[in-house]
Parts: C-alpha cells; structure tokens; sequence
C-alpha cells in the first residue's frame, strides 16, 4: 500500500486499513502562528472546530503537547476532551486524569533559586521577560532590540550553568527552562500512545527545537512526524510552510473522513463544503 505524499493522505489509507489515528500537535508554531505576545496565539475557531470533530469521531484521538503551561494551553486550545501535554511534557492532563513530573529537592531548590536571581537580573535587560511554570519558566526575548538582545544572549549563556539540573532550549525567541533529565515531549507522545490501540497509527506536528523528541517517539511507534515551518527539526517525514497550511488539511482530513458539523444540512452541505475548501 502506498502511503502518499502527503500526511493527509497517508493518514486516510492508514485509517482506512483499520489502524485508529492519533493526532498530537504542538501549540505556538504549529496550531496557532507566531505572534509577539503569547497571549495573542489565539486559535482560529474553525480550527477549534475542526479538532473537536477529529476527536469525537470513534477510532481518533487528539492531542496538543506544548511548551506552555498545562493551564495555559489548555485555556488556549478550549476543547475538553483532549489529550494536553504542559511545561514542556512536565505536566499532562491524560482526558481528565493529571499527572505532574514529581520535582527532586535539589532540582526545585534550583528551579526557585534561578526564577529569583532572574528576576532581579533582568531589570537590566529591557523587554526580556520571565513566564513563570508550574515546573520550570520560560525568558521570553522576542521584543529585545539590539544591542541588549546580544548582552542579554552572553549573559544568559554564562548565567544558566549554575543550574546544572536545568535543561535549557532556544525556542522561538525564548529560552524554554525545565528540569534536566526531566519529563519532556517524547515522554507525554509515549504516555499519550500507551493509552491507544497497540496497531494505532500516530502523528505529531511540531515547528521547534522542542518537538524533537516528540517525532523520534512517533517514528519510534510506527507513525509520522511533520514539521511545520522553516524552524522545524530537519528529517521529518512531511513538511508543511505554515500553520495555515495545517489548517486547510485539518478541514481535508475532516472531509475525507466525513466528519461535518451536525448543525450543517448533510455532508455535502454549505458549510461543509466551504469548510472542506478553507
Ligand atoms: O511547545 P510550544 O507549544 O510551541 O510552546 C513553545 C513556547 O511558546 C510560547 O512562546 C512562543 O510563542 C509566542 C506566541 O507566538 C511568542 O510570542 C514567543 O516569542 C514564543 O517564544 C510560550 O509562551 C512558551 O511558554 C512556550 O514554551
């Protein structure tokens, strides 16, 4: 059986030769586009829509494993009955049942020892600043004009390895912190997958450095990764230019597999035939 050439169409075959789906997505660069401010990564209602369809339907499980915190994405994403990875894969909410890496002493003497002593440094870096999580934060520099994005970059740089049980990643303008040795996206894929059918078929959608271990944990399970975006991992199965790409496959996806609004005509109606095209 030939796979396609594209994510789309691979999964169809897939599901059409009895394997489940499971969908599991990144959230910044990937559901929603990068904007200045995290708060302003609203996700399009049609997309919404969209995973709530893909989710309800029997045989698909959906997912969204992010860098922010569990709260945060899940506020974010507004749809209940999903699978959440948070903190980097540190916290998940598995349909309803929350799990939170356990913090060793040393790590969170460390963890609230660095949110202290950064707090106080970057008053002297304008525009950098700090998220805080319930396991680890993340210093956001996306808004830091020159020269003080290079000063705040070799401060950082020297700054972080007084903590030696933190991992550090670049991530889209921000360096996301967490534990290291801790829980991180491949962690949440595995938990996630080890809830599903033995033969499911997984794919994880990512844009960064940080979804790195999420696509080896796919691959290692028979799936696919697809990077979204010029920032993605390199070697991944499929390649999508833009979020807004994802989303027109989403509304594919739904059509191929005949999952249309209830409240629209039938299948072939307006909206489910405009949603098919968006
Ligand atoms: O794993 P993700 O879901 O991709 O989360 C990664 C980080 O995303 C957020 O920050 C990034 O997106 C913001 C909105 O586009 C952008 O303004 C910021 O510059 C980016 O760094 C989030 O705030 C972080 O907590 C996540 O770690």
């Amino acid at each position: 059986m030939s796979d396609g050439d594209n994510w789309v169409d691979h999964a169809v075959l897939e599901f059409h030769s009895g394997r489940p789906l499971t969908l599991l997505f990144d959230y910044d660069g990937t559901l929603a586009p990068i904007v200045p401010h995290p708060a302003l990564a609203i996700l399009a209602p049609q997309v919404r829509a969209r995973l709530r369809r893909l989710a309800r339907a029997p045989g698909v499980a959906v997912g969204v494993i992010s860098g922010r915190a569990l709260a945060d994405v899940r506020d974010m994403v507004g749809i209940d009955d999903l699978y959440f990875g948070g903190s980097g894969g540190a916290e998940l909410d598995l349909c309803g049942v929350t799990e939170v890496e356990p913090i060793p002493a040393d790590a969170q003497r460390q963890l609230t020892a660095a949110v202290s002593d950064l707090r106080a440094a970057l008053a002297g870096f304008h525009g950098v600043w700090l998220e805080p999580k319930p396991v680890g934060f993340a210093v956001h520099y996306r808004a830091t004009p020159e020269p003080t994005a290079t000063a705040f970059h070799a401060f950082f740089s020297r700054w972080h390895t007084q903590f030696p049980a933190l991992r550090v990643l670049d991530v889209c303008k921000s360096y996301e912190v967490g534990l290291r040795d801790g829980w991180d996206k491949g962690d949440a894929v595995r938990r996630v997958l080890a809830e599903q059918p033995a033969h499911t078929f997984a794919a994880y959608f990512g844009d960064s450095e940080n979804d790195r271990p999420a696509m080896a944990a796919v691959v290692a399970a028979d799936g696919v990764s697809v990077g979204v975006g010029p920032e993605a991992p390199a070697g991944t199965r499929y390649t999508l230019p833009t979020p807004a790409r994802l989303h027109t496959d989403l509304a594919r996806l739904c059509g191929a597999l005949n999952l249309f609004d209830r409240g629209t005509h039938s299948a072939g109606g307006a909206e489910a035939t405009r949603d098919h095209l968006v």
